[in-house]
């Protein structure tokens, strides 16, 4: 049985960026408990040209020589900084081996200098690795587009703190994400999955999973072949939500937009007001679909890892992570990568 395509609710950045216009109504459509836990902000000044010319550098990236990609990985981080490839387990233990990334934090070059931070919080402590060589043009096309998500991403945040977090006080979530050195970027390069017939699933190029962090911003897709950008050969390829009532859509939104979906600390931190959106991504089936790629950017907006997470009586994100009392989003998160990566720290 297909599932039905299902478009974002759309709100402009006109009125985004009004703090004294009250859009709790689409807040309420796109996050709320009938709501496909995903939005879109239309209209950003800069960003259809910004989001082109970081796209197109991801195919670029996935080809370069095997040798420079890595140079470009941290094992450290867990492959959560600079080139990772097949090192994630998202979906029970199943590696997802079409999907390349690319890491870093797009705020920040060094998130700090102290040795025993960097050792018990790699993913975010740190330093950034860029292909200053290989594809100079990388750095400073990332960092903008990164920077320009998070901007928009905190406008829809302090919309978010009116819906569900009043009540929080200095624990609103836009002023966490202000105060936060954890932001990441993520640029995916989704290899072709030729193996016709293999892996019919709608998790065949990302495993199903809820996102850790709060808010995660989302680049349109671009499909290319050979580095060449085509439309997407079969309809049903790209990304799918499970909506809160169960449902499996798929969600669609323009080139011109971005789309923000809730991550697990904004559940944890709204006492399950806003829940976490189960996510996975469908690659395309058939022989038109031979060849073809896909390339996006996703920018993982998260607290800080020293902020204090506090749990709700009922949440339905890894249970097996409740503290007794509270957690740091920074704790929190190598217990998560515990679950997804190979070789846990002890
Ligand atoms: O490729 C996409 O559209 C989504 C990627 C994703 O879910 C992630 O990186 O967490
Ligand atoms: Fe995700």
């Amino acid at each position: 049985m297909s599932s039905p395509t299902v478009s974002t609710v759309t709100i402009s950045y006109a009125e985004l960026k009004d703090r004294s216009v009250d859009i709790s109504d689409k807040i309420e459509l796109g996050f709320g408990s009938n709501g496909l836990g995903i939005v879109s902000i239309s209209d950003v000044p800069g960003y259809v040209s910004l989001r082109k010319n970081l796209l197109r550098l991801t195919p670029r990236l996935a080809s370069l020589p095997e040798e420079v990609k890595m140079q470009l990985e941290d094992a450290n981080s867990r492959y959560n900084i600079g080139w990772s490839h097949g090192k994630e387990k998202l979906e029970s233990g199943k590696q997802d081996l079409l999907k390349g990334s690319f890491y870093a934090n797009p705020i920040i070059d060094v998130p700090t200098t102290e040795i025993a931070l960097v050792q018990r919080y790699p993913s975010y402590c740190g330093p950034n690795i860029w292909p200053r060589d290989a594809l100079p043009e990388l750095e400073l096309t990332f960092k903008t587009l990164g920077k320009l998500i998070l901007d928009v991403g905190l406008l829809l945040a302090n919309h978010c703190d009116r819906y569900a977090f009043e009540t929080h006080g200095d624990g609103s979530l836009e002023r966490i994400l202000v105060r936060s050195r954890c932001h990441k970027g993520r640029l995916l390069y989704y290899y072709p999955s030729n193996r016709i017939g293999e892996d019919d699933s709608m998790s065949s190029w990302c495993g199903w999973h809820t996102d850790h962090g709060s808010l995660t911003g989302l680049t349109c897709a671009m499909f290319t072949k050979n580095g060449v950008e085509l439309p997407c050969p079969d309809s049903g390829a790209g990304l799918y939500v499970k909506t809160r009532s169960g449902q499996i859509v798929k969600v669609v939104y323009g080139e011109d937009e971005i789309a923000y979906q809730i991550g697990e600390t904004t559940e944890i931190l709204s006492g399950g007001k806003l829940c976490a959106t189960p996510h996975c991504v469908r690659a395309p089936r058939g022989e038109a679909a031979f060849g073809v790629e896909r390339s996006t950017f996703a920018l993982f907006m998260q607290p800080d890892w020293d902020e204090k997470l506090f749990f709700p009586e009922v949440v339905n994100v890894h249970e097996f992570i409740r503290p007794n009392g509270s957690i740091s989003f920074g704790d929190y998160t190598e217990k998560v990568l515990d679950k997804y990566y190979d070789d846990p720290k002890t």
